[in-house]
Order: C-alpha cells, then structure tokens, then sequence
C-alpha cells in the first residue's frame, strides 16, 4: 500500500493539514528498524531505487504504509499489526481493556420513515465480540475488576482541607462544626499520636488503609478487620511549592504526629516543609555538599577529606566549587602545614597535588574544574605524564617478590615462559585459563613483579573493578585503555597516539587483563586495534605481549536478558582473536588443596561433567545441604550457620566480610539483607534518597513509583545501616583507592552527610574513607524505564549479595539460598567455588527450586559450547 502522493506534488490529498501530512510522509529512507522515542518505530526504508507511477507522481519506498500481506490475504480487509515492546504501552493497554473494543453498526434504508433509534437492536446487531468473550460473557465472569481497591489520600495543607458544602448552609455553621477540621490526614496524625495500634504499626501515609477503614460519617479511622486495599497519595505537582513537600515528607516518614511534626529534623523545627525536606536529604540542595565537607573536616583526616572533596568534585555535585575550596582549605590541607616546616606556598602546592592525585586516579585532572589558585600554584605536569610516572614508581611488595619462588610446577612453566618472551623482546598473546582458585591472580603477581623490579612498566587491568583491586597497581581495563563504554562500539580508544599514554602503552612490556572471560569481544577487539595503531604494527595487539586470564566456567560477559547465544557472542572465544591467543592452563587448586575431593566436585560442577538427571540439573552432596523443613526454620538454620553470633564476630568486624549468603535475585539479597539488619546488634540509621526524573515534567507522576525502584546496581531508596555492619560498594569510586564496585567495606561512622567505612578486603585492607552520596542511575533501563537519577550513598549492606556480584572472592563461610534456582552459565560454580573446602559451604534448596522429587537436586547451568568454542576442556 502507498501514501499520498501528497505534500507540494498533491497538497489537497486528504492528509494535508498547515501544508504537512498529517502522517509524516514521505518518511525518511532507513537501512534498518528502530524505535522512536513515543511513536511507532522508524521502520526499514531501502533506498533500493525502486519506484512507482501513481497519479503521475513517482513513490518510493518512503511511501509504502506498513503492511503485512499474510494479514491482507487471510482477512482480506484493511488489517495492520504493529507490536509494541515499550513499557508505556502498558497504559495503552489498560486504555483498550476498558475502552472495549471499536465497533460499526450501520443500515441503509432507502424510501422507508425514519424509525426511532432501538438501541439494543443496534447492540445486538452491531457488535461483533470473539469465542472467548462470548464464553466470559456467558459464564458471567467479572469483565473488570481492580482488586485490591484504591483509596486515593489527600494532601493539603494545614487549614486548607477542601470541604464540601451545600449551597444553603450557614458558613457559620460549616466553620465550627468540629468534623470540618477533620480529613484523612489530620486524622491519620492525630491516630499517630495517641492511638496505640498506629503508633505500634508505625507506618506511612500510604499504608494506613490497609490497616484501617476511614469511616465517612464520623470521620475518623478504625481498625481494620477486613478486606485488603490499597492506599495512595493524590498526585501534587513540583509546582505547587510546599504542598508538593509536604507530600514528599508524607511518602518518606513513618508515623508522623503533626504537620510539624514533619517539619523537626533531628531536633530541629524547621519552618517550612521545603526547608525539612532538604535537611532530610529528600532534596538536592547546594547546601548539601557544604553539610558534608563541614561534617567530615570535624574528623580532622585531612586525607580521607582530600578524597572525599575529589569524589565530590568527580561526580558533578559540588555547586560553587572554588568558594568550598576556599573554606575547606585549611582542613584540606592540615596535615602539610602541621610540623610548621612547610611555606604556606608549599603547603598549597602539596594539597593542590594530594588532590590532583586523586583526581587522576579517577581520570579526572584538577584543571578540569573551575578551580584559581593563588600565587601562581599549579601541577606541573599533565595528566598523563603523572600516569607514566605512577605507573614507573608502582612499589614491588616483598610478599610479591617472593611469590615468585614459591610459584608451583604449572605456574613456574607459564612464568617462564611470559618472562623468556619479554626478556628476547619478543611478541604474543596468551589466555590463561584455570579453574577459580588454581593460582592465576598469584602467578600475575609474581609477573608483575618480575618487571616492575627490573625498573619496566607492566600494565595490569581487570574486566572488574573488584578484580582490578586484587592487582598492584590494576585499574580497569576500560579506564586505563579509554575502551569504549558501548561494548557493541567496534571503535579504537580515545587514545591520542602522540600523547604520554600512548608512549606508556607502547613502552610497557607486559600488559596483563584480568577476568578476560567476562569481557565483551568488543572491548578486546578495541584494544587490539588501539594497540596495532599505538605501535603502528599490524600483527594481533600491536606485537605486545598480552596475558588475558580467566575461567569460562564463570559467569560470562553481561548482556541484558542476553538469550545464550547472545551470551557466546559476547564472549571472547568468539572474537576473530581468540585462534591467534596461545592457550596456557593451571589445573592444581590452591585455594582449596586441603580439599582434594571439593576441588575435583568443583570441577564437574564448572564443567558440567556432575552426572546430568534431567535438564541441567544435579545432585548436591547432603554434607553441603541444609535440609529444608519449612522456610521460616531452615533459612534461620543456613543464617545461624553462616552467622553464628553477632556480638562473637563483632570483637573483629572485619572478620564478618569473609561470610556472606549468596541468592540468585537481587531482590531475595533485599529481603536477606533487611532480615540480617535487624538481627545485628545496634541503633539503626535510615538514609531516604532522592529521586529525580530527568524529565522534570514527569517528577510529580513517578515520585512514588520511583521510591519502590530496586534494581541491581542501585542502592535502596531507603538505606538502613548500623556500626559496624558490613557494606559493599556499587560504584567504582576510586579503583586505585580500592574503592571499587563491589569492595566489601565496615560501617565505622554514619553521619548525617557522609559514611566513614574501613576497606574490609584486598591490598587497602583497614584503610579509612569517606562516602558521599552521589547520583546514580540505573543501568536496566527495561525494569526501569522511566529516566531518572538517585542520589543516594552509593553502597547496600551485604550480609547477602547475588552471586554474580560474589565472582572474584574469596569468603570462609558461603551460604547459598536457592528460593530460585540459579539462571545463567557458571552461577551455581561461582557460587560454591567462593569457599576454600566443602565444609565450608552450605546450600538450602527452596522446594519450588529442586527437581522434581529429589530434595538435594538443583540446576546448574553450563554452556557446553563455550568450552568447544574455547577448546579448553
Ligand atoms: N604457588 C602458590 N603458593 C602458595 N599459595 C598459592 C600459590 N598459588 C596460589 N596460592 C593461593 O591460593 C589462593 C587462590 O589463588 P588465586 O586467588 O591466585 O587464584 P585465582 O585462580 O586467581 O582464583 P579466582 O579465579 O577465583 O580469582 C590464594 O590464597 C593464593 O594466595
């Protein structure tokens, strides 16, 4: 079918409106189908050079109005399907459900009277409903329901309850009747303030139906003895100014007493609900930065400040930076002028240069911000010469340097082997593969060693922020070699090839990555092309030698509800390089060799080899197994395993980081995580985030919605944490810092603004920093589809965490909760292959995630192909 001809060729076509089609055509030409931001998708246009003569106009494929000829023919009308995959068109959805469907009743009559119109003939005659409908309707089923009801909460402000009146009533007498004053929500606080069972329940807003019945008449709750509802606020926009705050305290703060009541915050009567809002952190205020700084400078660490002030400034939200560098100064550099040896010149220059340092481990410069310094201080070097300079003066431990003669037998032949390479000048790439725990994390380590001793430069990156900590002197591989962010990016880094990253890059003898097997094709595709240019070379990685490693046993490459083969895909042993990259193999695992048995179970468990029953499933030893009774006792059972005692584990927090339950779904690590945060001892500090939207038109709609958002990666919008609880990171604040996503921290000190933690794990074990709150956003934009950002402290306890998030660690007690059972390749091993011996892993398998009849049977999901494909079983 074609539109038109239309536009200048036909401008009185029936499509023409203000001298434009009505529908867009001619469309554009398009090589491929893609969606268009709240309209139908821009479907595939070949400019094929085909056309058409219709009314002396030639049309092209710009013209054809989507069809489908299998509709046409079968139906043999005018028929279209479009399938939408958006989650708006949810609303479209509910709209056509109780719309009901489109329908045409006509008649011709010719020389007959005109009749009166008999509607229900006109239904009977006219309405064409399906097989199914007609059933529904016959059986009497319910056509709609909503269940549970809504009951929709006003908001107003004090004395500005609406009322409602009749149009001959005294207003004398509406004024001093008693039950003007009284609406839901004045009722809902003074229930807060001297009922019992609401003070007990201590709840929101929100959640008051579903506790009690407003009664009309007498205005006023009571207790619910029935039937299940829902309550929900009236929707107020931002631009309402006080009574929109006033519904952003009431969807936050539980058991409010009065409407000032909702304006004191700790302690403190604030006089407006705007004012109690940003002092709650539910606002961004410009004030918050400087509530932060001032709060952490009162701890006198002028270098945990140093780092905090850089992450500010890092990520966007320091507002008038040069006038918090001007007040923060003195704290900021404290420690440089201490002993009174150093010039005040000095001392700035030594602070400007603390700062820049941190800067430039988060890639950032301090030139980057609108920053003056008096008297002429500056850092005299550029970013990269800095890095160069870092890189060459990577301090060799003496631990690392004795590695290397207590390598075992495999390890000691691929060492030698890496270093006759580099010491000849030579060339190649290598995969190292073995088995989590047989050593690879040691042996690059002693490599490192090796060629950093001897004065050389040797870069060392990992695919993950967690396994880059575990390596001297590692970042990522996609902030060190500046790799694209779009893992389908074929292009070259954003290296200059004239610059001092370049010549770092080219001078370096050993360049080492880390968990390559959860790296996306692309981005090793990327290096290999950015190395062939840096060292104008054209054989695989600019003749470097390059050592990647890793376990394809593990979970592979992420690729969001990526199908399998998606997930092969993405991964390197499909990448045009992998035949080129001699394999290399360490089969003796020293993480668990006083577990022999455990580690050949590990094995079979990564390979798949554990005798199959039925689809993917297999048996669990029942030494590893928490018999599961009912849920409330056996999970209980598996938490007093892995968490025997709270007050014993609190003479050494740290010792809590090497325990963790490990759950397929972040949702049940939520569940897990609350449960556990109740058990540990001590007074509990809740921090709310706020939610923006990025389209400020959409703030007032999806204020609510946005507070029940909980994806991985995004920190709860209500945070609860306690002293010294354990917390994990989710954001790579600092990787050179060992403030990665995912390192495992201890809560020391939470503060109104800031959270002061020691590192729990890796080479930065004990030290001390400061966290900020930071905007984050979602990376699932499919669970979450409407934009926004949440600014929250970027962390979540992690008594439990998801397995996928375990992958790198090393824990002394696993706990693995299967309410599900686990979905993708590798989980099942990541998860087991955490602990050192089989004792020290328990598993409870939830009855709806075994196989059929057999209580220790569970899936484990292997892709055999990625074996074939890597050639490595
Ligand atoms: N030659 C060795 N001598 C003594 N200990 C070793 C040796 N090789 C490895 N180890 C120890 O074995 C444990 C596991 O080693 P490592 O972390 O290097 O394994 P990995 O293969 O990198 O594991 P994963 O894939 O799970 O990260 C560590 O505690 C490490 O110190």
């Amino acid at each position: 079918m074609m539109h038109g001809p239309c536009g200048l060729s036909n401008p009185n076509n029936v499509c023409m409106r203000d001298g434009e089609c009505r529908s867009y055509y001619p469309k554009k030409f398009a090589d491929c189908t893609s969606d268009a931001s709240n309209s139908y998708p821009n479907y595939r246009r070949r400019n094929d050079g085909k056309s058409v003569l219709y009314k002396k106009v030639l049309l092209d494929n710009r013209s054809v109005i989507p069809y489908s000829p299998y509709l046409l023919a079968k139906f043999d009308c005018h028929i279209n399907l479009e399938i939408c995959a958006d989650m708006k068109l949810v609303k479209y959805l509910y709209k056509y459900i109780y719309k009901g469907h489109d329908k045409l009743s006509y008649h011709v009559i010719s020389g007959v009277p005109q009749q009166l119109r008999d509607e229900i003939k006109d239904f009977q005659e006219g309405r064409w409903i399906s097989a199914p409908e007609a059933l529904w309707r016959i059986f009497g089923f319910p056509m709609s329901e909503i269940y549970p009801p809504v009951i929709v909460l006003p908001v107003h402000l004090e004395h500005h309850q609406p009322l409602r009146f009749g149009i001959k009533q005294p207003l004398e007498m509406i004024v001093k009747n008693p039950l003007s004053e009284k609406t839901m929500l004045t009722e809902f606080f003074s229930m807060n303030a001297s009922d019992p069972d609401a003070s007990r329940l201590n709840i929101l807003y929100k959640d008051f139906p579903e506790y009690f019945v407003w009664v009309v008449v007498d205005r006023k709750w009571k207790l619910r003895k029935r039937q299940m509802v829902v309550g929900r606020l009236c929707t107020v926009s931002p631009f309402e100014g006080e009574r929109y705050f006033l519904r952003l305290l009431l969807i936050n703060i539980r058991c409010p007493k009065s409407f000032n009541d909702l304006k004191m915050v700790a302690g403190h009567q604030y006089s407006t609900f705007r004012e109690a809002c940003v002092h709650r952190g539910l606002l961004e205020s410009d004030e918050y930065v400087d509530s932060c700084l001032s709060e952490a400078a009162l701890f006198e660490m002028p270098s945990c400040l140093r780092s905090l002030f850089s992450m500010l400034l890092v990520f966007g939200i320091t507002g008038d930076t040069q006038k918090l560098w001007d007040k923060y100064y003195p704290a900021l550099s404290e420690d440089f002028g201490y002993d009174g040896l150093c010039s005040p010149f000095d001392v700035l220059c030594k602070t400007i240069s603390a700062v820049d340092a941190v800067l430039m481990s988060m890639d950032r410069c301090i030139y980057d911000f609108p920053i003056k310094f008096v008297h002429g201080a500056s850092v005299r070097l550029d970013k990269y010469s800095k890095d160069y300079i870092h890189e060459c003066s990577i301090k060799v431990s003496d631990e690392d340097m004795l590695s290397i003669d207590h390598l075992n037998a495999g390890q000691q032949v691929i060492y030698d082997k890496i270093t006759r390479k580099i010491l000849s000048g030579g060339h190649g790439s290598f995969f190292l593969d073995g088995p989590g725990g047989t050593g690879k994390t040691y042996l690059y380590r002693a490599l490192l060693a090796f060629v950093r001793s001897g004065g050389e430069i040797a870069l060392a990156v990992a695919s993950s922020g967690v396994a880059a900590s575990l390596l001297p002197g590692g970042r990522t591989a996609h902030s060190r070699f500046k790799l694209p962010i779009d893992a389908e990016d074929k292009s070259i880094s954003k290296i200059s090839k004239q610059g001092s990253l370049a010549k770092m890059i080219y001078e370096a003898k050993l360049i080492i990555w880390d968990e390559a097997s959860m790296a996306n094709r692309y981005s090793i595709e990327s290096l290999d092309l950015t190395l062939r240019d840096i060292c104008s070379e054209p054989k695989p990685f600019g003749g470097k030698i390059v050592l990647f490693g890793g376990d394809f046993r593990q979970t592979l490459p992420i690729v969001v509800r990526g199908s399998r083969e998606a997930l092969i895909n993405a991964s390197f042993v499909s990448s045009h390089l992998w035949k080129d990259v001699e394999k290399l193999y360490l089969h003796e695992n020293m993480r668990a060799r006083e577990d022999p048995l455990f580690t050949k179970f590990l094995l079979h468990v990564g390979n798949g080899d554990i005798p199959y029953i039925y689809d993917d499933n297999i048996r669990i030893p029942s030494h590893m197994l928490v018999p599961f009774v009912d849920i409330n006792s056996s999970l209980d059972e598996l938490i007093r395993w892995v968490y025997p005692s709270f007050d014993d584990l609190l003479t050494n927090p740290h010792l809590l980081v090497g325990r963790a339950l490990l759950t397929p779904k972040n949702d049940c690590v939520a569940e897990l995580n609350d449960l556990l945060m109740d058990r540990f001892p001590g007074e509990a500090k809740e921090y709310i985030s706020f939610n923006r939207t990025d389209d400020a038109l959409q703030q007032a709609e999806y204020d609510d919605y946005l507070t029940t958002v909980s994806t991985s990666g995004l920190p709860p919008h209500i945070l609860k944490l306690k002293k010294n609880c354990p917390i994990m990171l989710l954001r790579n604040l600092n990787p050179v810092q060992g403030l990665c996503n995912g390192t495992r921290l201890i809560c020391k000190e939470l503060g109104d603004n800031f959270i002061g933690a020691e590192i729990s794990t890796g080479d930065f074990k004990g030290q001390y920093v400061f966290i900020p709150r930071i905007p984050l956003e979602s990376s699932d934009k499919a669970l979450c589809p409407i934009p926004f950002k949440r600014r929250q402290f970027p962390i979540r306890p992690c008594f439990a965490m998801t397995i996928n998030k375990a992958q790198g660690q090393t824990l002394d007690f696993v706990g693995i909760y299967l309410r599900e059972p686990v979905f993708s390749h590798g989980q099942f091993y990541v998860g087991i292959s955490r602990s050192k011996t089989s004792n020290s892993v328990k598993i409870l398998i939830h009855p709806d995630s075994k196989f059929q009849g057999g209580v220790d049977f569970t899936k484990n999901i292997v892709y055999k192909d990625i074996f074939l494909l890597a050639a490595i079983k």
